[in-house]
């Protein structure tokens, strides 16, 4: 089983590095494999991702000059292998046999340098690429960034929100199998298989990160009103609204994403209109009570659970993305009726996928407004809305970070 997991493992991060292709978009590689194949290749290109900076530290001395791109991931993924207390026999077999593929030239200067590293000097943190770490050192200060790439160097924890009708027996069960509730009422897993945990087959809690689940409650109390779920899939949002009593529209322009959401609503049984389509092309039918804007962004604040991310997003497509959230934000106002109340978010740490964007909102009329919140610092909030950032709860496992904003038409 090891040896295929690998091989997906490697093929999986020369799509990130050399191809530019996310780990999602790349389910072809993990096609043939079983599920438990498929959960470590995925588990051990993440690890390497989330580590490539002590992995190098540590590699580097014992190397005479940079090997190519896939033998550097050979050793990389080694030497992973190797602090997670594989037995280094096999490690160091396996990870000769794939650079003998790759080019036989490199078989021995692998096994030679597997066999003379030691795992004690993988330490120290993550840096994320400079572009990303001078904009949050300006935006945070350096301390905060330190604490983030802490959070985004670890694995995530799952995090579940449960039904608004959640019982107290429900929350035991769940604290049995290792949940811990965390300020906002989410629950908290360290690791596990979310499909076995009691309640999943019956719809009765789905995989939100805390501070994603953050946003709906923004909008106050939604129950009979009409809301439109704009930029909606997977559908972790649709289904709060659903489930606290909201007439949801579930609007997002792409079709393979809504079957996320279809899959998920039908495990839930809630109820939700879907449309699909390009925002920047539709014009609905009746103004709306509220609206939740989670406008495509450079997901910055999840790259902890996207430890892609920093090898595949560069500054220069913030600016892209922040004129789509303008775009998006300002359709999105006309369609809401007058008093009603729509929530800006994006899961960036860059103000101008956040702060700017409300800043902007405000600036043409709209009225920023702060709703009491469980588990919210008040020190969190900002002039037009709540910065939520990877470093908070860090003891907990962090959260994702998040820009919300609540505004009044
Ligand atoms: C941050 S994700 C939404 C996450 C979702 N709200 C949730 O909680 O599960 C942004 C979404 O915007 C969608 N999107 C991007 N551009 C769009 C457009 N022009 N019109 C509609 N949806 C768009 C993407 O397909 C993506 O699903």
């Amino acid at each position: 089983m090891a040896d295929r997991a690998r091989a997906a493992a490697l093929a999986l991060l020369a799509g990130v590095m050399e191809a530019g292709e996310s780990l999602a978009d790349q389910a072809p590689v993990l096609e043939a494999l079983s599920a438990p194949e498929r959960a470590r290749a995925q588990r051990l290109a993440s690890g390497v991702l989330r580590q490539m900076g002590q992995l190098d530290r540590a590699l580097l001395p014992l190397l005479k000059k940079a090997p190519p791109l896939p033998v550097c991931n050979v050793l990389r993924l080694g030497l992973l292998e190797l602090v997670t207390g594989e037995a280094p026999h096999g490690v160091v077999h396996e990870a000769v046999e794939a650079a003998k593929k790759i080019n036989p030239a490199f078989a021995g200067m692998v096994n030679a340098v597997l066999r003379r590293v030691d795992p004690k000097a993988v330490k120290g943190d993550q840096r994320l690429p400079d572009w990303l770490r001078e904009a949050l050192t300006t935006s945070y200060g350096r301390r905060a960034v330190e604490g983030m790439e802490r959070v985004f160097a670890k694995t995530p924890p799952i995090d579940l929100t449960l039904r608004a009708d959640a019982t107290e027996a429900e929350i035991a069960s769940l604290a049995a199998a290792g949940a811990v509730v965390l300020p906002n009422g989410s629950l908290r897993m360290a690791s596990g298989q979310v499909s076995t945990l009691p309640g999943f087959a019956e719809g009765r809690f789905w995989v939100q990160d805390a501070a994603a689940a953050m946003a709906v409650k923004m909008l106050g109390d939604v129950r009979g009103l009409r809301v439109l779920d704009l930029c909606a899939a997977p559908g972790g949002k649709t289904m709060q609204l659903a489930d606290l009593g909201a007439e949801v529209t579930a609007l997002d322009i792409s079709e393979p994403r809504l079957t996320r959401l279809r899959e998920n609503l039908a495990r839930t049984g809630l109820k939700a209109e879907i449309v699909v389509t390009d925002a920047l092309h539709w014009t609905p039918e009746a103004p709306f009570d509220a609206i939740l804007l989670d406008a495509p962004c450079s997901a910055t604040g999840t790259i902890r659970r996207h430890p892609d991310l920093p090898y595949l997003r560069q500054e220069r497509d913030v600016g892209e993305l922040a004129a789509l959230q303008t775009r998006l934000a300002d359709r999105a106002r006309g369609w809401l009726k007058k008093g009603g109340r729509m929530v800006f978010c994006t899961c960036s740490l860059l103000p101008e996928e956040g702060e700017a964007q409300a800043e902007r909102l405000s600036d043409l009329g709209m009225r920023a407004v702060k709703p009491a919140l469980p588990g919210v610092d008040p020190a969190w909030w900002g002039a037009h809305g709540l910065r939520l950032r990877p470093d908070y709860w860090e003891k907990q496992g962090g959260m994702d970070g998040f820009y919300m904003a609540a505004l009044q038409g």
